[in-house]
């Protein structure tokens, strides 16, 4: 089963039809989908918003009226200062990142699959540990995305 720790089977009850799991080796059964550590990462990020983003405020910035070019210069200005070694993202998130998660550095802690924004989680899933990815687009605006575990 795809996404399921060994062992794990998914089944369905005959009374109430309803998805279970089923581990076949200590034969024990639960509701909820058991967690699959192998499929989780761990990263941190530095968020800027844009006019048309999903939610256009944050600590910083009571109503952020940037446009998304003006995001993306941004972006690739910090991705610049991060890849030449100038500053980390994780010193520029708490400074200047529009998510919360930048008080902790932008650290999002782990997440698996269903977690994340589709566009964030298949970019985070694409990074080796330790890599940053370049600009990362979602809902919330625009990402640098440093996969940490
Ligand atoms: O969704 C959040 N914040 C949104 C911005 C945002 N959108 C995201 C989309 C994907 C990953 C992180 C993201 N953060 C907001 O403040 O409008 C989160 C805040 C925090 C804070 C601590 C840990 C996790 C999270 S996720």
């Amino acid at each position: 089963m795809p996404g399921l720790p060994s062992g794990w089977v998914e089944k369905t009850s005959k009374s109430t039809g309803k998805k279970y799991y089923f581990n076949t080796e200590t034969n024990e059964s639960q509701w909820e989908k058991p967690d699959n550590e192998e499929f989780q990462v761990r990263a941190s990020h530095l968020l800027v918003k844009h006019k048309g983003s999903r939610r256009p405020s944050s600590w910083k910035q009571n109503v952020i009226t940037r446009t998304e070019e003006e995001a993306l210069d941004i972006i690739k200005n910090y991705h610049k200062q991060i890849t030449s070694g100038k500053t980390t993202l994780a010193a520029l998130a708490q400074s200047e990142s529009d998510c919360n998660s930048g008080k902790n550095g932008g650290d999002l802690g782990f997440f698996g699959p269903g977690q994340m924004q589709k566009s964030f989680e298949e970019a985070a899933f694409a990074l080796k540990i330790n890599e940053m990815s370049g600009p990362v687009y979602s809902d919330s605006g625009i990402h640098l995305i440093l996969r940490t575990g």
